[in-house]
């Protein structure tokens, strides 16, 4: 019979793809059993939302079954996420590890759909996930995720008062949409926008969270400033449409963000291509094509993933159901759950890397 050092042995060579090492040494391969030729291990996977989770799972197993006299092979498969590396004059929110902020040059691209559905894409996965949806001006957030009549608690707290997020969808959310009037315009100075940002950073009970996305306004404004400079980010995604109006302006915000010293984690491209639901073979380029590509090339980023227009995208927005969750098998929510996969990924290599 394999002895467990026999079964780590032959697992050494598998590497985990993107950190190119060994799982063995990552510490990622756990509690190794072996019984009657039954080998049982558990896989401890850096994100629950891991895009290469079955090919590593098949590397494992394929590597197990070299071994004499294996008859079966079992792995469970969990995850523990990483801490994103902190940063000196940043302070980071207790219990939550990492923050990952989308953004847009332009507004209406769809920057609120795409952190909606990477937030449910990855609260689905399992991991914990909260939101803040700080578009001052469009605070669309919590209809998208059906919380449009949530009252959110104040708890009073010496050191000021903490709020108590809505949930839904396995979601933690605090909005603007929750603090103000929806009927009324509101105007946002610098210094009350800066409080409010640092308020839902960190007088939020938030609990432990793998993931906390910030859905920002639109541009490159006084939220974009506060957040970069209050807290440590994993990174933030930008969301554009191929237009070249849409391009440039993200062009934009993506400098800001490098200049800050925020990590992009790549570019969004949504709307990239309309879908008819009646003839669903069809593509039309309604905002022209390749945009989010060339952009990337040029700046030598990733291209994150290509979302369609599709009608069912704006119909589950309106009516609180993601389509993660209402149409989960349809071209946009394939794109949007590879999209949180990449997204996971790189924060998860990038918190694990020197
Ligand atoms: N891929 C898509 N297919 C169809 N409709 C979409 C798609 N992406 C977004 N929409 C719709 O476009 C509208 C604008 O999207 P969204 O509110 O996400 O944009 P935004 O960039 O966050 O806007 P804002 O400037 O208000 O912050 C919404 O009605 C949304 O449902």
């Amino acid at each position: 019979m394999p002895t467990q050092a026999a079964v780590l042995d032959a697992l050494k060579p598998v590497q985990d793809p993107e950190l190119q090492k060994s799982l063995v040494d990552l510490n990622m391969i756990r509690n190794v059993s072996v019984h009657q030729g039954q080998v049982k291990f558990t896989l401890v996977l850096t994100t629950p939302a891991c895009p290469l989770r079955e090919f590593i799972v098949e590397e494992c197993k394929a590597a197990v079954q070299t071994l004499p006299e294996v008859t079966s092979v079992e792995v469970e498969v969990t995850a523990e996420t990483p801490q994103q590396k902190s940063l000196p004059d940043r302070t980071s929110i207790p219990g939550v590890k990492n923050i990952i902020a989308v953004s847009s040059g332009k507004g209406g691209v769809g920057k609120s759909t795409v952190s909606v559905n990477i937030a449910v894409a990855l609260a689905q996965s399992g991991a914990a996930v909260g939101m803040i949806d700080a578009d001052i001006y469009g605070p669309n957030v919590p209809t998208m995720l059906d919380l449009e009549d949530a009252v959110i608690e104040v708890q009073k707290h010496p050191t000021g008062d903490i709020l108590q997020p809505a949930e839904n969808y396995g979601i933690k959310l605090v909005s603007m949409g929750f603090l103000i009037d929806r009927d009324q315009p509101v105007i946002w100075r610098g210094p009350m926008l800066n409080g409010i940002i640092r308020q839902f950073l960190y007088q939020v009970n938030w609990g432990n969270l793998d993931y906390l996305i910030i859905d920002l306004p639109p541009g490159t404004g006084d939220a974009q400033l506060t957040l970069a400079q209050a807290v440590p980010m994993a990174g933030v995604v930008i969301v554009s449409t191929p237009q070249n109006v849409a391009i440039l302006d993200a062009r934009k915000g993506l400098k800001m963000f490098q200049q800050l010293g925020v990590s992009v984690l790549g570019v969004v491209e949504n709307m990239s291509y309309f879908i008819p639901p009646d003839l669903p073979e069809r593509q039309y380029d309604i905002f022209g094509s390749g945009g989010g590509a060339a952009l990337t090339q040029e700046l030598g980023l990733p291209l994150l993933g290509r979302v369609p227009l599709e009608m069912s995208v704006r119909q589950g927005g309106d009516a609180g159901q993601p389509i993660l969750l209402s149409q989960p098998d349809s071209a946009s929510a394939q794109a949007l759950r590879d999209i949180a996969q990449a997204v996971a990924g790189k924060v998860s290599v990038a918190a694990l890397t020197a």
